[in-house]
Parts: structure tokens; sequence; C-alpha cells
């Protein structure tokens, strides 16, 4: 292969003051883990590449050691490799493919990475995840299976129907999706109009879209991949309305794939990204199920048709949650890949002249492109280690719920509401900006930043639409701040309304404490929370209901969550670069990108923290 590396990135990367390695280690959990992150794809282009010679394979290990920075970049070009030596009929590039050739052409290589997987005996989510990504790098027509389906069967299922269902998703011996969304309503889920009525004589429910709105509308692989689904319906037993519930529904025949009788299923059409993913619509004509069918890990249905309520009607929002945090946590990687393309192409680029008669120089060396690129390298940096943060947070929670404790499930879902929203808002700007960085070349597919943009941007309305979402979180720290007026205990994470305080020890002649720059986002957070709680009470004191008074003040609401992610986003941060171990010179330099990090965003939002003082 002899891949020589370009002279302009050789120097970019021997200026480095600090080992990408310590990094790399860090971000991926561990020398073991990047070790496998690394061998996986590299053993499967070996298995898949028929005349990739050993050299070629050793020097992509290698390339692979060198600069997780590079990584994708490699990646790129072994996927180029692969594409002229796969057995099969090669690997092709879906930029130039229609919609339907694009999905069946990711359709193919994500069979044989489900195959692969499942041969290999991959146990962990993330090295599963790595493998598919190099190989299906858009929407995989899988995801839903892989995420949504699984966690629904795990959280709403009974011991029995786990042990009964999962194993047929394990061994892809049914393809699922998680069907909830309606043509009709996506946000509003008491608005869902499918219903589940149960049939005392025949133990049976049965499954109808009365009216064109309740059609379900956008899950993925309902368009064509799916055999069954997770489907969320009204249930009504004994005339009652029962509320949301979750049933386990055959789609299509396991054999034909033929659609089953009472099913009437199909593909939404062209999308603004995602396109190798068959989102589609499901209308249901009286299609009976089994009374089992239904997930009674919370809830159940009694064979007199009794509903039996769960200890807590929030609880079959679990699999949102859950959901929710994977988005957290693949918007860093996502605004990751995003920067690591744009600044290496910053290196080998050379444009326009700093000194007349100078030369052309690598744009990386104008302040401006400095200024696009470091401030994302930034925010990826921080995006991923919150996200690190809040996992703790969420596996104590859950570990309680799995106890029957579920005190901390307001918490939960506000941290994972609020840090969804901003996040893939972040990362959305973000890839934007890198893609603007690379001029003409950063708007061509085969920059790669462009499907990234128009695919993962749908994370800012999937999986609750991020204006609902911040009001969600919203919710929980209004009562909180409700709660800290009347002097009353707060839960641990919003304890800073009632202690924080603005004493600024840093002045603007010296480089600024760290400990100052947490207290400014905690004192501009809790400033926030409380002026969005004050107007609440406005509203109420001007005689307003209380859901006007709470739109009334929605705005600032929206704000006050916000505020609080970016604050616990910039304690995360700087509190896991300075307790991370790492050598001098790369603490030295994490936490001037910490403070980048937390200055760049005292600027974007210099109006709180003016106001603030
Ligand atoms: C950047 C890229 C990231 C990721 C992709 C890359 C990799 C991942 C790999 C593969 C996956 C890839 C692709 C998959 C693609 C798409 C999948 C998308 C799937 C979906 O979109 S599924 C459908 C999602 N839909 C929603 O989220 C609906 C949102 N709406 C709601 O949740 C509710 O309607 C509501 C919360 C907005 C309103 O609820 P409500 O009507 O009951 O009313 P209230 O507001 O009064 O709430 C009542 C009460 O309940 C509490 N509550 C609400 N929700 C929860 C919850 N989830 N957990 C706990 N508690 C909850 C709420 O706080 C209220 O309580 P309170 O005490 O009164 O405040
Ligand atoms: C790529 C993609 C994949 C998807 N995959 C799935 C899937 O697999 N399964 C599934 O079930 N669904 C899926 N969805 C659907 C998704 O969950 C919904 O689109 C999402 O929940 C938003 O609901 P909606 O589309 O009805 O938007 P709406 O809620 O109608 O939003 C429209 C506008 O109304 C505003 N709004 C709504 N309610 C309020 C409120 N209470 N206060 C203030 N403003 C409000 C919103 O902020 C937004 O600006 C997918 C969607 C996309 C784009």
């Amino acid at each position: 292969m002899g891949k020589s590396v370009n002279p302009d990135l050789a120097k970019a990367r021997s200026q480095a003051t600090f080992d990408p390695a310590n990094l790399t280690n860090y971000l991926y959990g561990g020398p073991e883990k990047l070790r496998r992150k690394r061998y996986l794809p590299a053993f499967v282009f070996k298995e898949l590449c028929t005349e990739m010679s050993l050299t070629d394979l050793c020097l992509i290990f290698l390339g692979l050691l060198t600069h997780v920075s590079d990584y994708l970049g490699l990646t790129l070009s072994i996927e180029n490799m692969a594409a002229k030596e796969y057995k099969e009929e090669g690997f092709k590039s879906t930029d130039d493919m229609s919609r339907e050739e694009a999905y069946e052409e990711s359709m193919r290589r994500a069979v044989y990475t489900n195959k692969r997987v499942l041969q290999l005996n991959l146990q962990d989510q993330e090295e599963q995840y790595y493998f598919r990504e190099i190989f299906v790098p858009g929407a995989n027509p899988f995801a839903l299976h892989y995420v949504m389906f699984k966690d629904a069967i795990n959280t709403q299922g009974t011991e029995d129907q786990i042990q009964k269902w999962l194993p047929l998703a394990e061994t892809y011996a049914v393809t699922g999706t998680y069907a909830q969304t309606e043509l009709g309503h996506g946000t509003f889920l008491r608005g869902l109009e499918t219903t589940a009525e149960y049939d005392v004589q025949r133990e049976e429910f049965i499954l109808n879209t009365p009216t064109i709105t309740s059609s379900k509308f956008w899950p993925g692989a309902l368009g064509k991949t799916a055999n069954v689904a997770i489907l969320n319906a009204k249930l009504i037993t004994k005339g009652r309305n029962c509320g949301m519930q979750s049933f386990w529904v055959p789609l299509r025949h396991l054999e034909t794939h033929q659609p089953l009788p009472g099913i009437t299923v199909g593909d939404i059409g062209p999308k603004f990204g995602y396109h190798t993913s068959d989102n589609g619509f499901l209308q249901l004509n009286r299609v009976r199920i089994p009374r089992e069918n239904m997930l009674m890990r919370y809830s159940k249905v009694l064979q007199d048709g009794t509903f039996v309520p769960p200890e807590n009607d929030r609880l079959v929002y679990v699999p949102m949650t859950q959901f929710r945090f994977v988005v957290i946590g693949r918007s860093g990687w996502t605004l990751a890949k995003a920067v690591t393309v744009a600044t290496r192409y910053s290196a080998v680029r050379r444009q326009s002249e700093i000194t007349p008669g100078g030369g052309e120089v690598q744009i990386l060396d104008f302040q401006t492109q400095q200024h696009k690129l470091f401030t994302q390298i930034a925010s990826a940096y921080a995006m991923i280690i919150a996200a690190k943060a809040a996992k703790d947070l969420y596996d104590s929670a859950f570990s309680k719920m799995e106890k029957g404790n579920l005190e901390d499930l307001p918490m939960l879902h506000a941290l994972t509401s609020s840090m969804k929203a901003f996040n893939t808002w972040e990362m959305a700007t973000g890839v934007e900006q890198c893609r603007m960085a690379c001029g003409g070349h950063g708007y061509l597919l085969a920059s790669g930043i462009p499907q990234m943009y128009t695919d993962m941007v749908s994370a800012c309305t999937y999986e609750g639409e991020n204006t609902v979402m911040c009001l969600q979180a919203a919710r929980f720290l209004n009562k909180c701040q409700e709660a800290a007026n009347k002097g009353e205990r707060l839960p641990q994470l919003t304890r800073f309304l009632q202690t924080s305080r603005l004493n600024i020890s840093s002045s603007l002649d010296q480089d600024v404490d760290l400990n100052d720059i947490i207290a400014a986002y905690e004192f501009r957070a809790a400033t926030v929370i409380s002026e969005a709680n004050a107007r609440l009470n406005a509203g109420l004191a001007m005689g307003k209901s209380q859901s006007e008074a709470w739109n009334y003040a929605s705005q600032l609401l929206v704000k006050a969550a916000l505020a609080f992610s970016h604050w616990f986003t910039v304690r995360a941060l700087i509190e896991n670069m300075r307790g991370a171990g790492f050598d001098n010179s790369t603490e030295t330099l994490l936490l001037q990108l910490a403070k980048l990090y937390a200055l760049d965003g005292m600027l974007r939002y210099s109006g709180d923290f003016r106001k603030v003082g």
C-alpha cells in the first residue's frame, strides 16, 4: 500500500506537544479497549480484502496505532481498498446510488456485519458499534433493531418474555423496530390514537389504527426491513383507556416477508438524510395478538381483562430515556469525526498568503480557521467527556430502578432530556461549521461531512424534539427552584441553586482560574433557572392558569435547561481533565482546551454572562 503521509500533515503532527496515545487511551477507555477497537476493522478488512498483502495490513494496523485523529481518514482509505477487493460484488460508495440501491447496499453490508458479529461472538455493545460503523457508515437499516427494539424488550418485558423474545432478536430470527410515532402525533404521546382493545372471550388484543392520523409514521425499518414491532398503543380494557402500553406485534411473514393479514406497511419516501434507513408507515386493521404479547414487566392485563397499573406510569417511557443517553454520547463522536476531517484538510490545504509574496500557507495558519476548528475540537471533547460523567448518574439511577427505587427517575429524565437537546444542537452547529471550514471541498459528498450532517441532524428531532426535551427538563428544574425558594432539600444535581454565589477571584489581566469558570457557569445556570421561575410566577400573578403561565415562560424555561446542560458539561470537562492522571504536558493542553471551550461559550452567550456580572 505504501501510503505516504502528506508532508504538511506530518509537519503539523510533529509539532504536537503531547503524545496522542495518552488521549486516545483515555477517550476509548484504556489500552485494551483501544487495541480491540483498532483490531476489529483491520481483522475484517483482511478477511474481506482477498488480495490485500500482509504488509498492507500491517501498515494499516500501524497506521491505526499511530494517530487516532487519522483513524477516520485511514478507515476511509481502507474502505476504498475493501471496495476494490470485497469478495462478493465489492463495496460501492452509495453517494451515486438511488435511494433503493443505497438501501440495498447498506442492507448487504449490515447483514454481513450481523453475521460476523455473531460468528466472532462480539458481546460488547461498543465493539459491535465500531464494527458496524465501519461497514455501514450512514444510517443502518437495523439501527432500531440494535437499540430501541432490544432495549424495549429488556426494560419492558417480563423475565419470561425476555427469555422468549431476546434470543430471536439476538440471532436475527426476527428483525424489529420501535413503532410509537403516528402521522398525527410524535411529541404528545397522550394523543396517540392507535388502540389495543382487550377481547376477554379470546384473551387477545385487537390492534387498530382507526384514523389516517393514527397511522404509525416514521419508525425506522418499518418500510421494508422489520418483521416485528414493539408497538405502543392506547390500551382499552373493560371499556377503560389505560394509557400507552407496549406490544410485540408481528408485521411480516417470517418466511415470505409479506405483510400479515390486516397489516399495511410501506416506506414514507425520501428524507433530508438517513437515506439508507427505511422509515415507514403502518396501518392496522383490527389485527389480533395474544394477551401474552403485551410487555408486562410494569403493567399487566389479567386473563379476565383486569388492568394492573404500573407502580409509575412513566416507566413505559424508559426505552426513550435509554436511547436519549445513546444520542448524548454519539453526538460528541459525530462532531469528533467531522472536526478530524476538517482539521486534517486544513493542514494539507494551502490557500492564499499571510505575508505578501511569502507563498500560500496551510489554511490552518489563519487565526479564523483555528477559531473555527479548535472550538469544535474542544466542543467534541466536552460532549464526549460530559457523556461519560452523565453515565455515572445514569448507571446509579438505573441500578436503583431495577431494585424498584424510582427516586432518581425525574432527575434522570431531566438530565437525559436536556443533554440530548444541548448535545445534538451543539453537534449540528459544529458539524456545519466544519463543513464550511473546508470550502468547496467540504460540500463534496466525498468529504464525508455532508452526510454526517444530513444523517445526524435528525437527532435534534427524533427521540424527543429538542425544544420539547428542554421543556421537560425545565419541569424538574422549576420544581427544584420552587423547593429552593422554600428552603427545602434539593437533589444533589441541583443543590447549586441554593449555594451558587459569584465570588470570582480572577481579574482580566491574569490567566483565568478554572474554578472561577465553573462558578461562572453555575451562577449563570442558577440565575437563568431562577429568572424562568420568576417569569412563570409572574404569569400566575397575572391570573394565568398554570399551563398558560408555563407557555408564557416557555422561552426562558428552554434557556434554563440549556444553561443547566452547559454548566454540567463545563464542570465535567474541567473536573475530568484535572483528575484523569495525564502527564503534565497532556493535562496542560487539555486544560487549555477546557478554557477555550468555556471562554468561547461565554462569548457565544455573552448576554447571559454579562447580565450576571
Ligand atoms: C448524533 C447522533 C446520535 C445518535 C445516532 C447514532 C448512533 C446510535 C445508533 C443507532 C441508532 C440510530 C438511529 C435511530 C434513529 C432514530 C430512532 C428514533 C426513535 C424515536 O424517535 S422513538 C419516538 C420518540 N418519541 C419521543 O421521544 C416522544 C417525546 N414525547 C414524550 O416523551 C412525552 O409526550 C412528553 C414527555 C413530551 C410529554 O409527556 P406527557 O404527555 O405524559 O406529559 P407531561 O409532560 O405532563 O409528563 C408527565 C410526567 O411524566 C414525566 N416524564 C415524561 N417523560 C418521562 C421519561 N422519559 N422518563 C421519566 N419521566 C418522564 C414528566 O417529567 C412528568 O412528570 P412531572 O413530575 O409532572 O414533571
Ligand atoms: C430520522 C427520524 C427517525 C425517526 N425514527 C423513529 C422511530 O424509529 N420510531 C418512532 O416511533 N419515531 C421515530 N421518529 C419520529 C420522532 O420521534 C418524532 O418526529 C419526534 O418525536 C417529534 O415529533 P413530531 O414529528 O410530531 O414533531 P412535533 O412535536 O409536531 O414538533 C413540531 C414543532 O412543534 C413544537 N412542539 C411540539 N410540542 C410542543 C410543546 N409541548 N411545547 C412547545 N413546542 C412544542 C416542537 O418544538 C417543534 O418545533 C423519527 C423521526 C426522524 C426524523
